[in-house]
């Protein structure tokens, strides 16, 4: 099987949820942050500081290629969308799922947090690009799942109900 790829905005559980369907289908979890910071060994704070984001985008890009034909669980990072070429190509993927997660849920979550460069920003700033994205998420995914009532267990069954259906 082709991977089974997470989209969806920062907070919504791409990576938690990716790593417990992974080990459920035992198969690898490939995280594109993760994988990009082993790569360049670099946090995501500082190659933003000093690539900027669209250096960040770029890499992002290629990696995603390299790795949805592989039979892998791939969460991704919220900017994935973007590009309109990885939209097109997620599109096309049978397994894009979109975790949907409402931005006060989001605010819950993320309280506090610096490591995403994007979300460390005026609320007017992340309140655009979360409105922006959620047509890019819907453009580029095949299932969408309302993630704010349910625990990552019931969004992994979720998902792997879909799948059975596939
Ligand atoms: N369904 C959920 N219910 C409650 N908390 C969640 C849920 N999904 C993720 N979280 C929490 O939200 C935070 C962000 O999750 P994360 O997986 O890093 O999101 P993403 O990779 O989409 O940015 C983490 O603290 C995680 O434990
Ligand atoms: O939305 C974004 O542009 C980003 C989301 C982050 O990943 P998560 O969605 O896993 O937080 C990470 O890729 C980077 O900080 C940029
Ligand atoms: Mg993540």
């Amino acid at each position: 099987m082709k991977s089974i790829v997470l989209i969806g905005f920062m907070g919504a559980g791409k990576t938690t949820v990716g790593q417990q369907l992974a080990a459920r289908l035992r198969i690898p979890l490939i995280d594109t942050d993760e994988l990009i910071k082993k790569e360049t060994n670099l946090s995501i704070p500082k190659i933003f500081e000093l690539y900027g984001e669209s250096h960040f985008r770029k890499l992002e890009s290629e990696m995603l290629k390299s790795v949805l034909k592989q039979n892998h669980v791939v969460s991704t990072g919220g900017g994935i969308v973007e590009l309109k070429q990885n939209r097109d190509f997620l599109k096309q993927h049978p397994y894009t799922f979109f975790l949907k997660t409402q931005l006060t849920t989001i605010f819950n979550r993320l309280d506090g947090d610096q490591n995403r460069p994007l979300w460390n920003q005026p609320y007017i700033k992340r309140l655009e690009l979360f409105n922006k994205r959620q047509v890019y998420y819907e453009e580029a995914s095949n299932v969408t799942i309302e993630t704010d009532q349910l625990t990552v267990e019931e969004i992994v069954h979720n998902i792997l109900t879909h799948l059975c259906y596939k």
